[in-house]
C-alpha cells in the first residue's frame, strides 16, 4: 500500500474536560483542523495550557474526544482504533518506567504488546541507537533521568511506527541530551519516519522542524513552512540607552519604527533583512546621540502570537 498524503489529518477537533471539583469546565481544544504531509518534521508550538498534550493524547488513545475526526497514516481512530494506533509511536513527558525490569526486557514486553515476531525485534538495535546499549541488561531504577528520557523513545520506536510523536522532549533536559535526541529524531526522519513534535521553544521549533503549527487557547492561528513563518517574524529591537536623556524621539530618526522607553531607552525596531544593527548605530550615531549602552531584543512566542493573531484578525 502506498504511504498516505497525510501522516495525521484531524478535522474540527474538539475537547472539553468536564468540571471537576472547583474547576469548571475546561475547552481544550476548540476545533482543531490540521493535516500533517507524510515525511515532515512538524512542530507543534504553544505556551503551556494551549492544548498540545490534549491534541496527542487523543491521537494516542489516552484522552477521548468530545466531537471531531482523527486519522492516523490514513486510518480513523474511531473506525479502526488498534491499527491507526500501531502507526504511532507517542513519547510523553512524563517518564513511566518499571524500575524492576531491564531496558532490554522492557521493550522487549512492549513489542510482545504490539505483536511484533521475534524475528522481527530490533530491540538491541534501537538501545544502541540511543546510547544504551550497554545498559541493556541494568535496572531501569539505576539509570539517570536523561537515561530514562532515552529509554522512553525507544519504548516509542519498537512496532517501527511510521509517526514518532515527541511532546515536550527537551523539557528539563541537559544541551548534550537534546543534541544526541535531536540528532537520531534527524536519523530517524531520514529514514522516512513523519516526526512530530511540541514545544514551547520557537528556537527549538526553528532548528528542527520544516513545518510549524501555532497553537493558542485551543487553536491552531498559523501553520505554514518555518521560513515562511520565520520571515513574518523578522523583526527586532535595538535599544539604546544614551548618555544625555531624551525627551523625544530625534527628528533625524523620523521614518524609523523608533519609540522612547519609560526608562529612557530608544528602541527602534527594525527588520533584519533589511538593515544590520551597524548601519541603524550609525544613524544614531549622525542624530547626535551618543551612546552609553545599548542592547537587542528578539521577537519571544509572545510577540508571535500577537503579530499572527493581529493579522488574522
Ligand atoms: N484531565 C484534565 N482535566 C481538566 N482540564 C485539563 C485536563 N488536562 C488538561 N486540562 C486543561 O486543558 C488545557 C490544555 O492542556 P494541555 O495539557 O493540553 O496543554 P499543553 O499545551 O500541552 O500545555 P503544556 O505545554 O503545559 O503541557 C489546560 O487549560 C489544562 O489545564
Amino acid at each position: 500500500m502506498p504511504d498516505p498524503t497525510y501522516a495525521i489529518e484531524v478535522r474540527d477537533l474538539r475537547k472539553t474536560y468536564a468540571a471537576a471539583g472547583k474547576m469548571p469546565e475546561k475547552q481544550a481544544l476548540n476545533g482543531i483542523n490540521l493535516a500533517i504531509p507524510t515525511g515532515s518534521i512538524f512542530g507543534l508550538l504553544g505556551p503551556n495550557g494551549a492544548g498540545k498534550s490534549t491534541f496527542i493524547n487523543i491521537l494516542a488513545g489516552l484522552v477521548k474526544k468530545t466531537s471531531g475526526t482523527a486519522r492516523i497514516w490514513g486510518l480513523d481512530i474511531d473506525q479502526s482504533p488498534r491499527q491507526s494506533r500501531a502507526a504511532i509511536g507517542v513519547v510523553n513527558q512524563e517518564v513511566v518506567a518499571d524500575p524492576f525490569f531491564t531496558p532490554f526486557e522492557m521493550l522487549e514486553l512492549m513489542a510482545g504488546f504490539y505483536g511484533v515476531p521475534k524475528a522481527e525485534r530490533r530491540t538491541v538495535e534501537i538501545l544502541t541507537a540511543l546510547g544504551l546499549a550497554d545498559k541493556k541488561d541494568a535496572y531501569v531504577r539505576q539509570l539517570s533521568g536523561g537515561m530514562k528520557r532515552r529509554l522512553m523513545v525507544a519504548k516509542a520506536l519498537v512496532h517501527n511506527p511510521p509517526v514518532l510523536i515527541l511532546d515536550e522532549p527537551t523539557a528539563g533536559v541537559d544541551v548534550e541530551l537534546r543534541r544526541l535526541l535531536w540528532d537520531y529524531v534527524r536519523e530517524l526522519h531520514a529514514q522516512g519516519t513523519t516526526i512530530i513534535l511540541t514545544t514551547h521553544y520557537l528556537e527549538e521549533a526553528e532548528e528542527l522542524c520544516d513545518t510549524i503549527a501555532i497553537v493558542n487557547h485551543g487553536e491552531i492561528v498559523a501553520c505554514e513552512p518555518t521560513p515562511q513563518l520565520l520571515s513574518r517574524l523578522d523583526y527586532k529591537t535595538l535599544v539604546i540607552y544614551p548618555k544625555e536623556p531624551l525627551t523625544a524621539v530625534p527628528a533625524d530618526l523620523a521614518g524609523m519604527d523608533a519609540k522612547l522607553r519609560q526608562d529612557g531607552g530608544l528602541a527602534i525596531t527594525f527588520r533584519t533583512s533589511e538593515t544590520g544593527i551597524g548601519r541603524l548605530l550609525e544613524r544614531v550615531r549622525t542624530a547626535g546621540i551618543s551612546i552609553s549602552d545599548l542592547s537587542t531584543e528578539a521577537p519571544d512566542l509572545e510577540d508571535v502570537f500577537i503579530s499572527l493573531t493581529s493579522e488574522t484578525a
